[in-house]
């Protein structure tokens, strides 16, 4: 019996499928895009680590954080490289790899500053559409504005508690003050946080990781080919 995930397996690896996943912080994003890329034998893109490495080579070089041409000269004079791994995404800059330090609370609390920046959007929307189809694509507006065309969008949810439950797992920090610093980047990031009219909604607080995975690829549209 060919399964949802095998038949769009064969369809990814001879077609330029491009699926989004989009939703809150922590929302379980880059968790389920793994693992759905990797049901599909697809890399899978993690647009927030662009903005959390143009975040941390700003706090590194002392850019004022809402200064877009200082910030652009910066990014330009040390280029960033976003490896689509399935197993996981990592970011270079030259030689350097960034991914361990893009996590800290520190970028978490600069990084909405930067991603509100239009000419860092720009920046990060020409890396990614520049990357080769087929592939699965978190972020914030991968459905809406960076690749409106995508064969398939979902948008994750889950209440702030739930996820600041779950980073609380992850880092040192207690609950009620990671889900206040959650709520606050939510707030910031509302203006490009929505959902894409054509994307599933997915509240991913009452589902394991397995069952949102299974949801996503459940979901996806019937083969073509
Ligand atoms: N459905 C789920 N149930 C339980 N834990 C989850 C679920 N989805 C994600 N997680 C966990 O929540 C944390 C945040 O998930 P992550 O994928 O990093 O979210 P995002 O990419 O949206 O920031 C991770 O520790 C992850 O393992
Ligand atoms: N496509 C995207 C992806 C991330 N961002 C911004 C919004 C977030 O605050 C940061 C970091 O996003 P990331 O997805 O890495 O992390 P969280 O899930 O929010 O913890 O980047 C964005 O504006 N647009």
């Amino acid at each position: 019996m060919r399964t949802a995930a095998s038949s769009w397996g064969h369809i990814f690896y001879t077609g330029r499928v491009i699926v989004t996943i989009d939703g809150v912080a922590a929302s379980g994003k880059s968790s389920v895009a793994s693992g759905v890329a990797r049901a599909l034998g697809v890399p899978y893109v993690s647009s927030g680590l662009l903005y959390r490495a143009a975040t941390l080579l700003a706090l590194e070089a002392g850019v004022p954080l809402d200064e877009a041409p200082a910030l652009l000269t910066h990014l330009h004079a040390h280029p960033l490289r976003l490896e689509a791994l399935s197993a996981g995404n990592r970011v270079w800059c030259g030689k350097r790899e960034l991914t361990d330090d893009l996590h800290s609370s520190r970028v978490d609390g600069g990084v909405s500053r930067v991603a509100a920046l239009p000419e860092v959007r720009a920046w990060v929307d020409a890396q990614l559409r520049a990357l080769p189809a087929p592939f699965v694509a978190e972020g914030r507006d991968m459905g809406t504005h960076v690749f409106p065309q995508a064969d398939a969008k979902f948008y994750l949810t889950a209440s702030p508690r739930v996820r600041a439950e779950r980073r609380a797992r992850e880092r040192p920090e207690d609950v009620p003050a990671i889900e206040a610093a959650l709520i606050e980047r939510d707030h910031r990031d509302r203006a490009q946080s929505a959902p894409a009219p054509d994307a599933r909604l997915i509240d991913t607080g009452t589902l394991p990781l397995d069952g949102v995975i299974g949801a996503v690829l459940a979901a996806l549209p019937a083969r073509r080919a």
